[in-house]
């Protein structure tokens, strides 16, 4: 089953393309890595697919159903309740505690504050950060900022995992230790990934890479 689709895909900024007829299908459970040049295109096509941005012409499809074309405010409540997101530099707030902050997504859904810290609380020990709990993001290293980022965009057991440069920031021993969580999880759960990487030992990582060049997705390797 297809989880999330970009059908023919374009979209410029002013006079800059950025996408120019994109596409690309990416199966339930399936772990995607995109790749490419920079500027090709890599996170406009992850934002398109995510429902942040709004392509000019073409179609995104989740399960099967077309979202480029739902209100703004029925975009957010999806993005809020199917899908996760990691970024590259971990964007945790720094006035929660590392615990409210992988809770964070729950509380936004309306859980509980109670449930949703109990919820958030095993993902410690199964990231390798047990004891961590109560510190907040300026108390961590980087590597666990961004297993804590991964423990939030993981925690709702979104339907999509939308990851642009996951490891961007960190070593490349620690970015292949996030990494390896970051599959091993989405696995368990089998959670769909759709993951931005300029780097080769990352994508390796996934199922399947696709490569964006001048905003088209014009190759395919499996890995
Ligand atoms: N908000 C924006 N406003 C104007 N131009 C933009 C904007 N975002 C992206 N672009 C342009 O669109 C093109 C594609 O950008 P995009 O960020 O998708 O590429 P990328 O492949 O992710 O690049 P990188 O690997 O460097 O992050 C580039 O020419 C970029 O300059």
């Amino acid at each position: 089953m297809t989880a999330i689709e970009a059908r023919d895909v374009a979209l410029s900024f002013g006079e800059t393309p950025a996408l120019r007829g994109a596409s690309v299908s990416v199966a339930s459970g399936e772990i995607v890595a995109v790749m490419g040049p920079s500027g090709s295109g890599k996170s406009t096509l992850l934002h398109c697919l995510a429902g942040i941005l709004v392509p000019d012409s073409g179609e995104i499809h989740f399960e099967g159903r077309r979202i480029d074309t739902l209100s703004e405010t029925e975009r957010s409540a999806l993005r809020r309740d199917r899908f996760g997101f990691v970024f590259q530099f971990g964007q945790l707030v720094p006035e929660l505690t590392a615990e409210e902050n992988v809770a964070l997504p729950l509380l936004l859904s309306g859980v509980k504050r109670g449930a949703a810290l109990a919820q958030a609380r095993p993902w410690f020990d199964r990231l390798g950060l047990t004891g961590l709990g109560r510190r907040r993001s300026g108390e961590l290293s980087g590597g666990q900022a961004q297993r804590v980022a991964l423990a939030r965009g993981l925690v709702a057991r979104p339907g999509v995992l939308f990851a642009d440069e996951p490891t961007g920031a960190l070593d490349s021993l620690t970015g292949e230790q996030v990494m390896e969580l970051l599959v091993t999880s989405a696995r368990e759960q089998g959670t769909t990934v759709v993951l931005v990487t300029h780097d080769a030992r990352v994508a390796a990582y996934a199922d399947r890479q696709v490569i964006v060049r001048d905003g088209k997705v014009n190759a395919l390797v499996h890995s």
